[in-house]
């Protein structure tokens, strides 16, 4: 298996609706996200950012095209092959949803149930590990309504990290955070999967955190339009 890439898509096209509402929202898309790599899609609203996420993510079907995550194609995958990839990639999005009856280890937890067969303590373990690496250590037991916007998406990083994924897919991960807990997040979650070693591809509209990327992608109308070689 050809590890060097995490995502490899090639003249991937997307629609929606039907008959004479069909409409054609991705053209032609060549994208490849090497191991370890941080690459931020940007674009204006509607251009088909998170569309073109969630079907790498393996949560919609693909219609056209060929979609490689770890080397398995998703176009026509069936449903045991799509569990098995989704169980590489950590999921992280705009708004943090996380359980709110559930506390921050208890939310990092159920990650790990998902994931894994792992015994309760050592469940346990791990999701106070993980948030202790997000720097909640001295917040495990607390609800998420009792913690702060930024302090609820350490959480989430916590959860989509805990089971050391190959991919993050993160989806506007700052929009409901002021500008220092965006910075502040962003700058952890680098640190977090340069040391874990997966990839990150994430949608942001965020222009203060495009340096943490090393590499952008800009989508407009459907179409990957340029790719500069790195924002540091
Ligand atoms: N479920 C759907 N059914 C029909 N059209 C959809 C659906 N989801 C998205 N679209 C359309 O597809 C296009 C791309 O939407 P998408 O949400 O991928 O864009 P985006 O770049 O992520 O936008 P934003 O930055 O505002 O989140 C838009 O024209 C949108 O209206």
């Amino acid at each position: 298996m050809d590890q060097k890439y995490i995502v490899s898509i090639k003249y991937l096209n997307h629609y929606f609706g039907n008959g004479a509402l069909r409409k054609r929202v991705l053209s032609n898309i060549n994208l490849e996200v090497k191991t370890g790599e941080i690459v931020i899609l940007s674009g204006p609203s509607g251009s088909g950012k998170t569309t073109l996420l969630t079907l790498i993510g393996g949560l919609r079907s693909v219609d056209e095209g060929s979609l490689k995550v770890l080397d398995q194609e998703i176009r026509g995958a069936s449903d045991a092959q799509l569990i098995k990839i989704r169980r590489h990639i950590g999921y992280i999005f705009q708004s943090h949803n996380l359980l709110r009856s559930l506390t921050a280890q208890q939310n990092v937890q159920m990650s790990i149930k998902l994931h894994e067969n792992v015994p309760i303590l050592e469940a346990r373990r791990k999701s106070a590990a993980a948030l202790e690496a997000v720097g909640l250590g001295n917040r495990i037991n607390y609800y998420p309504e009792n913690l702060s916007g930024g302090q609820k998406q350490r959480v989430a990083i916590a959860r989509a990290l805990v089971c050391h994924p190959k991919l993050v897919l993160a989806d506007e991960p700052t929009a409901a955070l002021d500008s220092k807990s965006g910075r502040d997040v962003v700058t952890l979650m680098q640190q977090l999967v340069k040391e874990q070693g997966c990839a990150v591809l994430m949608v942001t509209h965020d222009n203060r955190i495009l340096d943490i990327a090393d590499r952008i992608v800009h989508m407009e109308d459907g179409q990957l339009v340029t790719i500069n070689s790195t924002a540091h």
